[in-house]
């Protein structure tokens, strides 16, 4: 929504993503992630200048809207209608791909996980949902006019060739695509062969950049959640010029309880025998996306082919917690410490006044719980040296911003997805919250611990 406040001489076109100030509080508003323009509004600012070292100076407004520029929010509004629908129904034929092939993954053998050369897990999943997402889009929207960033290539698929991994995947496509009219969308007059696979695989090799439109897809977020039978995400983004403008994240494992998700949580429950730990348990999934300057987040069941649902599938909203006390707040975080350091969270909670245990999941499915309302802060702080990539976070930030969160690095800075394949520049580590408060407390609390942390 644009605004407008003639006593501080504030313009803020909320959609756009622009902020301009004609007073000295320029510093303090064009540089921080999030400003408080009163006590129940929170608008976010996309492109700042520069950083602020702490939150706190976050400073309080009052602010009018301008009806003279709603035409404008409007229209804005309703941009990406076709490319935000498109990208809904890939990934709900994502969702349905991947949960058959983790069905036969946990009940058949682990020969399919292949490792990378950085010994990270790919699957006949991840090249599948690849595979099948870019041919979706190409088709869609034209291939001269669909560039993708995606996580995959084929150096891998080839080499794991001699395994039969590239017959599975071309297989696993066609039964798929084959689907695709149950989705409301076109799949191929005949099955692809496997050039044909190969093409739509490595057609992904946009590197991104500063200028133009192009996709971010992560086939398979929390590649190893999904061989573990665990959590995993399915995340397809749109950027324009260097701005996500749309999310979709697929989570087919999404529980019908928040304290599933806990990873610990359905570790004891297996091992404790109280529930089978057959995929029926979750009773589960969903599909949440947003378009940037709506305001808005929604969510949609998983649509099960074999039970005959066809499109359209319905939706509700979802909206970020409205806990902002730190003792009844919940914080989510990567189950595998190499991934983020759980000793750092640990000493950040224990400052801050979170009581409660973190909840580790694997995936973006964690920006999706804070979405939901499940949690009210996520963290990841990688290892020093690791750049984190801009499919693991682009749908999730969007995401949650529309459904009234938070997200910044931790020095407060938006995550800048305009410089390539990677979030270059994030300062330490990912931060997204439920509310400005958190968020503030938490970016305190970071400043304050980093000096003394190994990190
Ligand atoms: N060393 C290191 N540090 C930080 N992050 C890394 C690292 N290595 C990989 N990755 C990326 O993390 C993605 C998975 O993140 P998660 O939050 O799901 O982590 S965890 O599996 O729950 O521990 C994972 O995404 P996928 O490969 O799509 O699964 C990777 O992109
Ligand atoms: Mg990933
Ligand atoms: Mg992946
Ligand atoms: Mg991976």
């Amino acid at each position: 929504m644009p605004l407008h406040c003639s006593s501080m001489a504030i313009k803020a076109s909320h959609n756009l993503g622009l902020v301009k100030l004609n007073d000295k509080r320029k510093s303090i508003i064009n540089h921080v992630g999030t400003v408080s323009f009163s006590k129940t509004h929170h608008h976010r600012i996309s492109k700042p200048i520069g950083c602020l070292s702490k939150l706190s100076q976050t400073q309080s407004f009052t602010v009018m809207e301008d009806p003279k520029r709603l035409s404008l929010s409007s229209l804005q509004s309703m941009k990406h209608t076709q490319e935000l629908e498109t990208a809904v129904r890939a990934v709900q034929m994502a969702c349905s791909l991947c949960q058959k092939v983790q069905e036969s993954l946990i009940s058949k053998s682990s020969a399919v996980v292949q490792s990378k050369g950085d010994n990270s897990p790919v699957t006949v999943a991840d090249w599948s949902v690849q595979a099948t997402v870019s041919w979706i889009l190409s088709e869609s929207f034209g291939s001269s006019n669909v560039s993708i960033v995606a996580e995959e290539d084929i150096q891998n698929l080839s080499k794991a060739k001699a395994g039969g991994v590239l017959e599975a995947v071309v297989k696993t496509v066609n039964d798929c695509l084959a689907e695709a009219a149950r989705f409301g969308l076109q799949g191929p007059k005949k099955a692809l062969g496997t050039t044909e696979v190969l093409e739509a695989i490595s057609r992904c090799n946009s590197r991104g950049g500063p200028t133009g439109r192009f996709w971010a897809l992560d086939p398979v977020d929390g590649t190893l959640g999904f061989v573990r039978g665990d959590q995993y995400a399915i995340a397809l983004a749109l950027i324009e010029d260097g701005e996500v403008v749309l999310g979709v994240l697929g989570c087919p494992n999404y529980p019908m309880r928040k304290e599933w998700l806990n990873y610990h949580h359905r570790y004891h429950r297996i091992i404790s025998k109280l529930t089978p730990p057959t995929s029926e348990s979750w009773d589960k999934g969903c599909v949440i996306y947003a378009r940037r300057g709506s305001g808005e987040a929604w969510m949609q069941p998983l649509l099960h082919v074999n039970k005959n649902f066809l499109w359209p599938n319905s939706a509700k909203p979802v909206r970020v917690s409205s806990i902002d006390n730190p003792s009844l707040a919940t914080f989510c975080e990567p189950v595998e410490k190499a991934n983020s350091s759980h000793s750092f969270t640990a000493g950040l909670a224990h400052s801050v006044g979170l009581r409660k245990q973190p909840l580790r999941v694997y995936s973006m499915v964690k920006y999706a719980a804070i979405a939901r309302g499940d949690a009210e802060i996520f963290m990841k702080f990688a290892r020093a040296g690791y750049k984190e990539k801009i499919w693991d976070h682009a749908a999730g930030v969007v995401i949650i911003q529309e459904a009234g969160g938070v997200v910044s690095d931790a020095g407060g800075c938006p995550l800048d997805f305009s410089k390539g394949i990677y979030l270059e520049g994030l300062d330490r580590g990912v931060i997204a919250s439920a509310g400005a408060n958190l968020h503030d407390k938490i970016i305190r609390a970071v400043d304050a611990s980093w000096d003394s942390s190994s990190l």
